[in-house]
């Protein structure tokens, strides 16, 4: 399998096969290997939403009328309590408002062009096991875990 971006090309004036990447304008002979970039990433995240959502409800809340400044301060309540050791799981599975929050807040693996733009970049930019800080979508503000 090729990481994101590449494609396998046959060289006219070689007549022998090369990889291209159209994204970053790259050629290369040998295959760009599956370490490069992980196409498929795996994450958990805890939802905040706000009155500013694209959808201001969820499970736990037919309306949600808190400010964005709320949500984030919430939010960075639940950051203290994981960076003191509480489990991020538990915490998504009771405070998400995602519906990923019955799951802990687990996403399953996902690719680019998947998510919101800000969700992803902040994803691939995460190691396994990080977490990122307050990241904001039209969803409403989430913290990410990288798990996969
Ligand atoms: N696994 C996928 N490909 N599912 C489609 C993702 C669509 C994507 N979603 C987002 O980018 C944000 C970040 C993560 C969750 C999310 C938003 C919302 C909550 O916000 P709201 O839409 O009310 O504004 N939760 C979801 O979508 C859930 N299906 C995620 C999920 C739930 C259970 C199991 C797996 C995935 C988008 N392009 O809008």
């Amino acid at each position: 399998d090729l990481p994101d971006g590449w494609v396998k090309k046959i060289s006219k004036t070689h007549g022998k096969e090369y990889y291209y990447n159209a994204e970053t304008q790259e050629s290369t002979w040998e295959h760009p290997g599956p370490g490069t970039r992980p196409d498929k990433v795996r994450a958990s995240h805890l939802l905040v939403k706000h009155v500013g959502s694209r959808r201001p409800s969820s499970w736990k809340e037919a309306k949600i009328t808190r400010s964005r400044e709320e949500a984030l301060e919430i939010l960075e309540g639940f950051i203290e309590q994981i960076e003191g050791g509480a489990s991020f799981a538990e915490l998504a599975r009771v405070n998400s408002d995602c519906s990923s929050a019955k799951n802990g807040g687990d996403l399953g693996f996902f690719g680019k062009g998947q998510m919101q733009k800000a969700f992803e970049e902040a994803t691939f930019a995460l190691q396994v096991d990080e977490m990122s800080g307050p990241v904001s979508t039209d969803s409403g503000v989430h913290i990410i875990l990288r798990t996969g």
